[in-house]
């Protein structure tokens, strides 16, 4: 009785989901992984194993991953300062090593070694490599009232070359993008993950870009894990902004989700890691869990907009 009725709820998802595999098979999706996730085998693993799934059933997955936590980690055990402006790391010279030892070494590698488990083709990749990302230092900020704000080694992004990924996706294999980059007299520049996967999700004209993090979603109040925001658009977000609702990395993603919306990727997922299948529920069905970010509520299909407006 029981494995009848398991048979039958193995039949049924499979059923579900058949639609969204057809939307997306062949599509393009970009997924940024924070690096808090890679902190940990199991939660490693976890996102992996629904990464596969989506490479299996024909996705063409571009994955970057993040490393801030395991870079503040490493500064510190070197007696390194760390300092954070505005969600982007104050980079001067020893803390470009750092970045460079953990983004490009530890965590690509890391997640390499588990996607040969896996058994999923990927590739490691930096912006550095070929002409993926170019970019230049980012000048000194000014800010109202304070001394001008120098980043150090971060950088901007001026062009991101998709045919160098291009050429992975279409060969079936799945590139592995570390976010360092250099500018065009290779000088190594660090750049916040999320910017980099939302130029290069816009670049490929990506079906989606998810964004996995540590936070349930974009919350309307940051200290209550209860306020998440399900649907938003950019005005939405960019008012959330500037009321005082985003702080510390919520705002180089909201940047990021912005700017990829604006350059053309219809729809971006903040989901957490550690909302058990997290991934899987925001692609294969109707009900995400985190938060949809679109140019435009009124863009949203009338599924999705009934869902909208019960929440408001
Ligand atoms: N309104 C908000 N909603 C959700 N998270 C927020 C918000 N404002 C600030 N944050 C902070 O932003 C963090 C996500 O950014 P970050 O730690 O840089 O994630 P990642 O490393 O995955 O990119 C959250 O864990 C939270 O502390
Ligand atoms: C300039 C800048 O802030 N670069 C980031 C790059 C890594 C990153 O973004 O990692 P997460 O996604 O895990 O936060 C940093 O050095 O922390």
């Amino acid at each position: 009785m029981t494995l009848n009725r398991d048979r039958a709820v193995v039949v049924s998802a499979l059923k579900h989901a058949a639609p969204y595999i057809r939307l997306f098979k062949g599509k393009v999706f970009v997924l940024k992984v924070g690096g808090e996730i890679f902190a940990d085998a199991a939660t490693t693993r976890t996102i992996m194993e629904q990464v596969g799934i989506l490479y299996q059933v024909g996705i063409k997955v571009v994955l970057v991953h993040g490393g801030g936590p395991q870079s503040t980690e490493l500064a510190k055990a070197l007696g390194l300062d760390t300092k954070f402006i505005d969600g982007r790391r104050v980079t001067d010279g020893p803390s470009l090593d750092v970045a460079t030892m953990v983004l490009n070494g530890q965590i690509n590698t890391r997640v390499l070694a588990v996607c040969r488990d896996l058994e999923i083709p990927a590739v490691g990749i930096s912006g550095v490599d070929a002409g993926l990302i170019r970019a230049h230092r980012r000048p000194p900020v000014q800010k109202a009232g304070q001394a001008d704000v120098d980043y150090g080694f971060v950088g901007d992004i001026d062009t991101v070359d998709a045919d160098v990924l291009r050429k992975q996706l279409d060969n079936g294999l799945m590139p592995v993008v570390s976010p360092l980059s250099c500018d065009s007299a290779g000088t190594v520049l660090n750049i916040n993950a999320d910017t980099v996967a939302a130029a290069i999700a816009a670049e490929l004209k990506a079906e989606k870009l998810i964004l996995a993090t540590g936070a349930p979603g974009i919350l309307k109040d940051r200290n209550d894990p209860q306020s998440l925001i399900s649907y938003i658009d950019r005005a939405g977000l960019r008012k959330l902004g500037d009321d005082g609702h985003l702080a510390d990395g919520m705002l180089p993603k909201a940047a990021a989700i912005d700017a990829a919306i604006a350059n053309g990727v219809s729809r971006v997922h903040i989901i957490s890691y550690k909302m058990p299948d997290s991934l899987l529920l925001e692609v294969f069905t109707n009900e995400g869990t985190g938060t949809l970010v679109v140019d435009d509520i009124g863009a949203l299909t009338p599924a999705e907009q009934s869902a909208a407006e019960e929440q408001s």
